[in-house]
This record gives structure tokens, sequence and C-alpha cells, in this order.
């Protein structure tokens, strides 16, 4: 499953203006009081831009992909899970028993489960794809987390992915993430790609007192001063101070833009790849969805920086990529709004 980030990123274009002034003018029809929808009437247009057409698809089928790997700055003490937690969580994805498999039911949405970068050898169940790229990175506090091959290696199975959940059918696709320790690489990737400081990116992950937090705000700190990325390299940075589940979600964001397909974007893990996919393509953004508000603070200043509003803020702090599962129903029903209700002159509703 290999596909070519340059012929990716060759393909990712803006929204299409005619038809998202399209959908603007069908939703002024539709018999409701303009803007009485709030944030749905924009998503709508926003949709039918990535589509190229009024109304867009219906985002469904959809799949959430749960990329997972493991992370060597988790020996700088900066998550209180210990990491065999990332290769046990991937075996409960398989299984069906963790909070996304859940809510992906209740929403319809497939879950599809990649091994990009987890320490422990997996055995693979019906819907884990076995796409190892490194048992882990190094940490980052020492050394580059990857090399710029096994960073390019892992963007290109996000790629993969994308690809070939299009092209079996999928409508929309959703981040999930799983990794001990991941939301220490996601903030030093925030603060890369925004220029913030590590405090104001770095938040309490799974959940760690006080101590811990200024500990791991040092760390992300020590990480970008020995690296000192630049964000004009995206893939140097994902090398430098990501993950593997960073980098291949940074590819998937980028496969779906490519193909036109929405893409959810989940919590902090997702939003500091999306920041990577608009560092490579600033016109991937036209294909995100922020899901939902994380309760990291490095997540609420990417989607910012980024220029999206998240559909939903539930106080959630998860990923796997639940929150944007929660979200799927609401993108869908956004979309439905533009194939099923009627206009003033359809239904002889008379306009005030
Ligand atoms: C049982 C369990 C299930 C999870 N599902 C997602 N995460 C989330 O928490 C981890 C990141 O937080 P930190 O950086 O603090 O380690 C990631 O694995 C992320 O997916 C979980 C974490 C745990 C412990
Ligand atoms: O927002 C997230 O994705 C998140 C938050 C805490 C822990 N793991 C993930």
């Amino acid at each position: 499953m290999t596909a070519s980030l340059e012929g990716t990123l060759a393909a990712v274009r803006p929204a299409d203006e005619p038809a998202m002034a399209a959908a603007r003018e069908h939703q002024a029809r539709l018999t409701k009081p303009a803007g009485s929808l709030g944030a749905l009437e924009e998503l709508s247009v926003r949709l039918a831009g990535l589509a190229g057409v009024n109304p867009p698809p219906l985002p469904t089928p959809a799949t959430v992909a749960v990329f997972a790997g493991d992370h060597g700055v988790h020996a700088q003490g900066v998550s209180p899970w210990p990491q065999e937690v990332t290769a046990q969580m991937v075996a409960n994805f398989v299984a069906g028993g963790a909070v996304v498999n859940a809510f992906a039911r209740q929403a319809g949405a497939d879950v599809m489960v990649v091994d990009v970068g987890v320490a422990i050898p997996l055995h693979g169940g019906a819907t884990l794809l076995d796409a190892n790229v490194r048992r882990g990175t190094r940490d980052m506090t020492v050394e580059p987390a990857l090399t710029r091959e096994e960073a390019l290696a892992a963007v290109e199975v996000g790629l993969g992915v994308a690809g070939a959940l299009v092209d079996n059918g999928a409508k929309c696709l959703l981040t999930g993430d799983m990794g001990i320790a991941n939301t220490t690489p996601a903030a030093a990737l925030i603060a890369a790609f925004t220029g913030l400081a590590p405090a104001e990116v770095t938040g309490r992950g799974t959940g760690i007192d006080d101590a811990t937090l200024d500990h791991k705000v040092e760390v992300v700190g020590r990480a970008l001063a020995l690296h000192r990325p630049d964000k004009a390299d995206p893939l140097s940075v994902l090398a430098a101070v990501g993950g593997l589940e960073h980098a291949a979600l940074t590819g998937f964001i980028l496969g779906a833009a490519a193909r036109r397909v929405p893409v959810i974007i989940d919590g902090v893990i997702a939003a500091s790849a999306a920041l990577a996919a608009a560092a490579f393509a600033p016109d991937a953004v036209a294909a995100m969805v922020a899901g939902h508000r994380s309760a990291e603070p490095g997540a609420t200043v990417a989607l910012a920086h980024l220029g999206l509003e998240p559909l939903l803020d539930l106080g959630m702090r998860l990923g796997e990529g639940s929150g944007a599962v929660l979200a799927l129903p609401v993108v869908e029903a956004a979309v439905r709004v533009l194939h099923e209700v009627a206009t003033f002159d359809s239904a002889g509703v008379s306009e005030k």
C-alpha cells in the first residue's frame, strides 16, 4: 500500500467557489429562517466546495482509521501509563471493546486499526493492518524521533490507507490514534507549527499532576531547543519531534484532501497532524472538519491556527477517534439538509 506524497500534494486543490455559491443560494431557499441551522449551514457550504457539487454526497459509508504507535519519549516520564497499554488497546480495538468501537457502532462507522509503530509485535485480526514502520520512535529529547525516511514511510502509510478506503467506497474519513505518551509529540508539533511556547500547548494527556505537567512542558521545550524544527520543511518537523501515528495521520488527512473526501479531525493528536498536513498543502484545510474541542489546550490552539471551529465541545480528552465519530451524525445532518429539505417554492410556504 504505497502512495506518493508528491503526487498527493499536487492533487490537493482549493475549494470549488461555484459549488459553494450554489450551496449558499440553496440554503437561502430552504423552508427555515436564513441562518437558523448555525454552523451546519457553513459546514454544508464547505462540503459542497470540497466535493465541487451541490448538494455534496452524504458522508456515508464512513471509516475511522485508528493509527497506533509508541514513543521513545515515554522514557522521560511524561505519561502515567506503561507503554504496553498501546498494544493492549490495539487488541481491544480489534475485539471491538474500546470507546471508539462503541461510538462507531452507534454512528454506523467502520473501524480500521493500523499498526504504524507499535513497540510490541501484534497478531493481526480482521480489521488490523500491519504497516509497522518501526517499533516505536526514538526519544526526541536525545535524538530525532524518526529519520526522514521513516517519517515519509509513515506518511505514506496514511496516504495509502486513505486511498484504499476511498477506493472501497468511503465517503468520509475519520482520524483515530492510540499511542501511550503521544500527547507529548503532539504538543511539540503544535508548538513547532504555531510558534507558541510549550506551556501554551502542552496538556495533561491521560491525566497527570501539576509537577508532571511542569516536567512535560520542560521535555517538550528541551526537544524543540535540541532540534529547532523548521516548519517550512514539515517532514523534518515530523521526523524530529513527531510520532509514527502523527505522521501517518498527516498522510491520511492529505490523502482525504487529494480525493476530495471530508476528514473529521478528532483530538489533539489529529490536530497536530492537521497542522503538518496544512504545512505540506495549505488547501488541505478545505477537507478538514473539526469534530470536537478536546480538553487538551494544544487542540484549541491548533484548530484556531487552521481557522476551524469544532462542532462539539463535550470536555472529552480520550483520542482513539471518539470525538470525531460522535461528530459524524452532525456532519451527516448538515449535508442531509441540502438533499431533503423542501424549498419555499416547492412546499408552498410564504416568504417573509
Ligand atoms: C486505557 C487507555 C485508552 C486510551 N485511548 C486513548 N488513549 C489516549 O491516551 C494516550 C495519550 O495520552 P498520554 O500522552 O498521557 O499517554 C494515547 O494512547 C491516546 O490515544 C488512551 C489511553 C489509555 C491509558
Ligand atoms: O485530545 C486527544 O486526542 C487526547 C487527549 C488526551 C489523551 N489522548 C488523546
